[in-house]
């Protein structure tokens, strides 16, 4: 594993010479670090430890893992090369349970295993396909964007959560992406970025990205999230989602449900961008498994310790919006209305 500081535009993760290249997003705002990784099991450490981070992103990362598993093994069977990535799947899978693209991921690459046949053959459409994966989530984003960009008023002022940004996926955004889109579609807009403890994807992530690329973006403490609605500073909420069942229900960064609860309460519309590999068909809301982290993430910011000695800490990383507190779902093939459940199915229906 090597270091290096590099000052370039942002690509999250990137397959490089038969390698895995992605930016430290533990080390952001105040470094930009590319990290290069030439063992799964890395890459496994990485996902679990928020280097990188975002559902998009460690979906093509589980990708990637498994693409370094192929090379990794000695196997000379087709039978021996699947052994092999059946155990690299379980550790990249186990790594974190709420974001659905990790297993889109895996999955995706473990149908390109079995369907080859000779081991050099496999090695090589498991990493074509990883690449394609990354490629395809730009695109993807940017096709999102589009559909999102029109929901978005000139002049708006539009409030996200978390960290849905070219950091959150390979590059673009899901959320940041519709914002760019508006953007990119000749309206003058602001956003308000949510600070998003306990481990503030949304000042260090969020507003660094923007910032980057020159937004007008106001950071707030989360606690402000009704102020800036009551007093007329906000107009419209998109943010991301790590999993979205057919009925609906987002689960997304903590918090997400306070955000769209207070924009319900003062009539502003809250919009969900994500892509179809975000979206869970096969199980229920309450059978999704909700991330607990561990407690130093709130009994400090940083290094610097926060809260008494020994105190009993509830850290769950994300949480689930009722589909009746969501204005509609933007996706790449377009935007889910209410009644979700049926709109949902049409767009996988387009697919
Ligand atoms: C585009 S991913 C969805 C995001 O809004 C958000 O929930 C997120 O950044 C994921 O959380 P994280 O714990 O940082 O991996």
């Amino acid at each position: 594993m090597t270091n290096t500081i590099i000052d370039s535009s942002l690509r999250t993760v990137e397959w490089k010479d038969n390698k895995v290249v992605m930016i430290d997003q533990t080390k952001l705002p105040n470094q930009l670090i590319f990290v290069t990784y030439d063992d799964y099991n890395q890459v496994a450490d990485a996902i679990r430890t928020l280097v990188v981070r975002g559902a998009p992103a460690i979906g093509v990362s589980g990708a990637f893992g498994l693409a370094l598993a192929s090379l990794q093994s000695k196997a000379t069977t087709k039978e021996q090369l699947i052994s092999d990535l059946e155990k690299a799947r379980k550790i990249l899978y186990e790594t974190r349970p709420t974001a659905v693209n990790l297993k889109w991921g895996l999955d995706k690459i473990m149908q390109v295993a079995n369907s080859g046949d000779a081991v050099e053959q496999i090695k090589q459409s498991i990493i074509n396909e990883a690449k394609k994966m990354a490629d395809e989530d730009i695109q993807i984003n940017k096709t999102m964007g589009k559909y999102g960009s029109v929901l978005f008023d000139n002049n708006d002022t539009i409030m996200t959560h978390c960290n849905a940004g070219a950091l959150a996926t390979v590059a673009y955004g899901t959320a940041l992406g519709v914002i760019r889109a508006t953007r990119e579609s000749g309206k003058n807009i602001k956003v308000i970025a949510t600070e998003t403890r306990p481990i503030q994807q949304g000042s260090r992530l969020t507003a660094f990205e923007l910032k980057h690329d020159g937004f007008d973006v106001s950071l707030i403490p989360d606690t402000a999230v009704g102020y800036s609605m009551a007093n007329g500073l906000v107009n419209k909420v998109v943010v991301g989602a790590d999993r979205i069942v057919r009925t609906g229900h987002v689960f997304n960064k903590i918090g997400t449900y306070q955000v769209a609860t207070m924009a319900k309460q003062h009539g502003i519309p809250f919009y969900v961008a994500a892509p179809l590999s975000t979206f869970d068909m096969t199980s229920d809301a309450k059978d999704v498994i909700i991330e607990m982290r561990k407690g130093t993430e709130v009994t400090g910011i940083g290094d610097k310790k926060t809260a008494p000695d020994d105190i009993n800490v509830i850290n769950p990383a994300f949480d689930m919006t009722p589909p009746e507190l969501i204005s509609g779902i933007i996706t790449e093939k377009g935007v889910a209305k209410p009644p979700y459940e049926e709109s949902i199915k049409k767009l996988f229906q387009a697919n």
